[in-house]
């Protein structure tokens, strides 16, 4: 950390971890290195914390915000990836046609904020071919181009991508949506899917068949992260959903306004989701699908959605 001393002089102080990588074996001494920072200066705004370029977001994704609900001084406000206009599209091929452990993919699904960067080094067609694949991965994220990183940091600080309360943007994306059409269905690897529904939902049942999704892993879904608002019943408030890999919760946020639609909206993102299997899912929580559902960045119409329903009763 390099600080300003006496008479502006720079000063640089280190905390010392043990040997080990952040996202796996030392990711507790990290949250207590953390703590200690705070506790040390008063004048701290934001840490940035940069990991290796083959990192995997989750595990510390979900020990900074479990430590958040556990009212640790440090908070999580925003993953950030940081994608290589030029590159990207070589890297995402080669991850898809192979086994290999998926990092580009990753990263993406799990950033609040991508910067693309490099963009003089692509044609604003190639631009718009690589925001709509990181847009069918990751439909949540802020997309930022840039060269040579400059961004405001007003676009990258100050997300409030974990907050229970804060479900602006989510709102946003769902209308943003709607002028999408449907298209193929049969993708595999990582994805959004958006599920909107009119009809109150009963809590308990909501619980039980997000365990089952996130803890249970039902038909091998892999969710990395999920957020929604809700519409409960028996409740005036509109209540918000975050999830972290198995880390979920909901709470009661606002009571709704008068001027919105009460109605329950869930975004999934991870790997082989099934939109059919989410389905049938709601479909045993007691409804019938009145709202729509977008996969990939593309709207379902009521007939595909019909037939998904009706495969998995078969
Ligand atoms: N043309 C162009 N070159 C860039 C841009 N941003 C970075 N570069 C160049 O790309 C090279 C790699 O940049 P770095 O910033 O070191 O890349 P990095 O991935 O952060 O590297 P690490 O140190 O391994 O983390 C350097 O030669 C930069 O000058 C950009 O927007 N446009």
């Amino acid at each position: 950390m390099i600080n300003e001393g006496e008479e502006g002089a720079l000063v640089e102080e280190w905390v010392e971890l043990d040997n080990g990588c952040i996202c796996c074996t030392v990711k507790h001494s990290l949250v207590q290195a953390l703590e200690q920072l705070v506790q040390r200066k008063e004048r701290l705004d934001h840490i940035l914390l940069e990991t290796t370029g083959l990192a995997n977001p989750a595990p510390l994704a979900s020990v900074l915000w479990l430590d958040d609900q556990l009212e640790s001084s440090v908070k999580l406000d925003s993953i950030i990836t940081v994608v290589d206009a030029k590159n990207l599209p070589y890297q995402l091929k080669m991850q898809r046609d192979s086994s290999s452990f998926p990092e580009a993919y990753l990263q993406i699904a799990f950033a609040d904020v991508v910067i693309l960067n490099k963009v003089d080094q692509a044609s604003a067609n190639q631009l718009e071919e690589l925001e709509k694949e990181m847009r069918s991965i990751n439909s949540l994220t802020k997309i930022i181009r840039s060269t040579r990183c400059q961004v405001e940091l007003s676009m990258i600080l100050d997300c409030q991508a974990y907050d229970s309360e804060h479900v602006a943007h989510l709102e946003a994306l769902l209308e943003e949506n709607r002028s999408l059409t449907t298209e193929e269905l049969h993708d595999v690897g990582v994805r959004t899917i958006c599920i909107s529904e009119k009809q109150k939902l009963d809590l308990d049942k909501v619980r039980t068949w997000l365990e089952e999704i996130l803890w249970d892993k039902k038909y091998s879904m892999d969710i990395y992260r999920c957020k929604g608002v809700l519409n409960i019943k028996n409740s005036d408030q509109l209540h918000t959903l975050q999830g972290v890999r198995e880390i979920y919760e909901i709470v009661p946020a606002r009571e709704w306004r008068k001027d919105e639609t009460e109605m329950s909206k869930i975004v999934f993102i991870g790997l082989n989701i099934s939109p059919w299997v989410l389905l049938f899912g709601l479909n045993w929580l007691d409804f019938l699908m009145m709202g729509d559902v977008f996969y990939a960045g593309k709207l379902l119409n009521q007939e595909v959605l019909r037939d998904c329903l009706r495969d998995c009763t078969a």
